[in-house]
């Protein structure tokens, strides 16, 4: 799955500039100041959407150059002077002393690849004010309510998916990061845990986000070392905790990002924008830890955390770990106590397209916790604690899948859980018999990729705020948290709105087909 980014189709195409192969800056629509002029022949003008470069002087030559370095791939025509780069891929921009303006972006190499590239030109007349407020003006569009700069701790798990994470973030990832000027700090993961221990000790003042270049294991261990904290919820609301895909599971980068593409998510986060997201604290035997994606047990679990001895059949393996467990039948017993919010697909269809339906935040609403402010205490108790009065305990002995959700895509073809919001209090919870027609249960796996999976009948979708599961009549079995096995225990959960910070795209939604 690729993200749609501004201009995808044709990135050089800005559709404010429809049919007009040469526009004429000085005469253009465009409010005064939005088009400097570079040279006798040249001029850059902000547009709607894009940053407009018109060169006569790309007839004949090269003129434009990257600090010395020829461009690679610019798609310059013989019969076409103007070219235009969409505002969301611009990554700096800035006037030398020597009166030179530098413009880093990230040039479209392929539906997967952004690298960078820039133009730079010697300006005749330096009226630094002007330009000063041009390029201003540019960063403004480029970056909108995104904090420029921001100052990133890298995060490398060596070990991540096929082992490349650190080549990956060398070639796809640090390049990017360093032409939007952020300030980067990076460290290799020694073992696993490292990451809690890096997070649970890192100033949070200091920085504004933790980048992990991994699979979805590494956030889950920086959700958790932040949560040890002595100031927790402060840090877990300051710090913003983003993926840079480069493990198995990427489901983070796919939901925030819309991309499992290093370097078009290095350029999400480049642009993203602080957005507010639930956390959930699973309790098990006398232990708390965080989950920031989902809770499963039974087939998906099993088929995630259990089909190791078919590593060879690569990402086959899941779909086929699913096709034998669903045609036989097999079931997972267990009692399950649920705190219901929205228990029918209609309210839970009216909830995502009123929120969808509102505008991009500009800001990040949440008051800032104050420094001694640790994790929120647990409304319901532990699974240790009397079940809540109002809670029913509800046998489900013919049970095939329980899968709680936090986020929409659980792998790139997955979406199972389109109704989900990043911080509506809610978990979205499936749960479907074990028991049903092995037609129906096909059917059920195709709809998936179909998109046609949350309004089949037989597919209970909630959202929910909390349960407990207590797995029965097995010796033993899968429990997953965030894709990391867990004894095979009850285990309680409850949803903390808000609790955490991610940067995404939209501020408030996630890059999945909806409901
Ligand atoms: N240097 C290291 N040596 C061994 N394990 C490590 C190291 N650094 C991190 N880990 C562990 O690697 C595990 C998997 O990490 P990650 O999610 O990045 O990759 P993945 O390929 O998506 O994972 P999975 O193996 O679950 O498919 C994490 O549990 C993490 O603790």
């Amino acid at each position: 799955m690729t993200m749609a980014l501004a201009g995808e189709d044709d990135p050089f195409k800005d559709p404010s500039l429809a049919g007009s192969q040469t526009p004429q800056p000085q005469q253009s629509n465009h409010a005064p100041g939005t088009t400097l002029a570079v040279g006798r022949n040249a001029s850059l003008t902000l547009a709607t959407d894009s940053l407009v470069v018109l060169d006569e002087g790309l007839l004949e030559t090269r003129s434009a150059n990257c600090c010395g370095i020829s461009l690679p791939h610019l798609p310059l025509h013989k019969n076409k002077t103007t070219r235009s780069i969409p505002f969301f891929n611009i990554l700096w921009a800035e006037l030398s002393n020597n009166g030179e303006i530098a413009i880093q972006y990230a040039h479209i190499v392929s539906k997967e690849t952004v690298r960078v590239a820039c133009i730079n030109y010697t300006l005749e007349k330096t009226d630094s004010g002007y330009i000063d407020a041009w390029i201003e003006r540019l960063l403004d569009r480029a970056y909108g309510a995104s904090q420029r700069r921001k100052r990133i701790k890298v995060l490398v798990n060596p070990f991540g998916g096929k082992g490349g994470a650190q080549k990956i973030y060398l070639r796809h990832i640090a390049p990017i990061f360093a032409a939007a000027q952020c300030e980067i700090d990076v460290e290799v993961t020694q073992h696993n845990g490292h990451a809690v221990e890096i997070a649970a000790k890192l100033d949070t003042e200091a920085y504004d986000v933790i980048a992990c270049c991994s699979g979805d294991g590494i956030p889950h261990e920086v959700f958790n070392g932040l949560s040890k904290k002595g100031d927790a919820a402060r840090a877990l609301a300051k710090v913003a905790v983003v993926q840079l895909p480069c493990g198995s599971g990427n489901a983070l980068s796919l939901n925030m990002n819309g991309t499992d593409s290093p370097s078009l998510a290095a350029l999400a986060v480049v642009k993203g924008l602080r957005t507010p997201l639930d956390l959930v604290s699973v309790t098990q035997g006398d232990k708390r830890t965080l989950s920031f994606l989902s809770q499963s047990v039974g087939i998906v679990a099993e088929t995630d955390l259990g089909t190791e001895y078919l590593r060879w059949m690569g990402s086959a393996r899941f779909t086929w770990g699913f096709f034998v467990r669903l045609v036989g039948k097999t079931i997972y017993p267990a009692d399950i106590a649920i705190k219901v919010e929205v228990d029918n697909k209609a309210s839970i269809r009216q909830a995502y397209g009123a929120e969808s339906s509102k505008p991009p935040p500009s800001h990040d609403a949440r008051p800032v916790p104050t420094a001694d402010t640790g994790l929120p205490a647990l409304k319901y108790g532990t699974v240790n604690d009397p079940l809540p009065e109002s809670w029913a305990l509800i046998p489900h002995d013919k049970l095939g899948n329980f899968y709680a959700g936090n986020m929409a895509y659980m792998s790139p073809d997955a979406n199972f859980f389109p109704a989900s919001l990043p911080s509506d209090g809610c978990l979205d919870l499936i749960r479907i018999q074990g028991d049903i027609k092995r037609h129906t249960a096909i059917g059920t796996m195709l709809a998936i990729s179909k998109h046609t999976f949350f309004d089949l009948p037989h597919v209970d979708y909630q959202k929910i705020s909390a349960y407990r599961i207590i797995p029965k009549n097995q010796a033993d079995g899968y429990i997953s948290i965030d894709g990391e096995r867990v004894p095979f225990e009850p285990f309680q959960a409850e949803v903390h709105k808000g609790l955490g910070t991610v940067l995404s795209r939209s501020g408030h939604m996630y890059e999945a087909k909806g409901v």
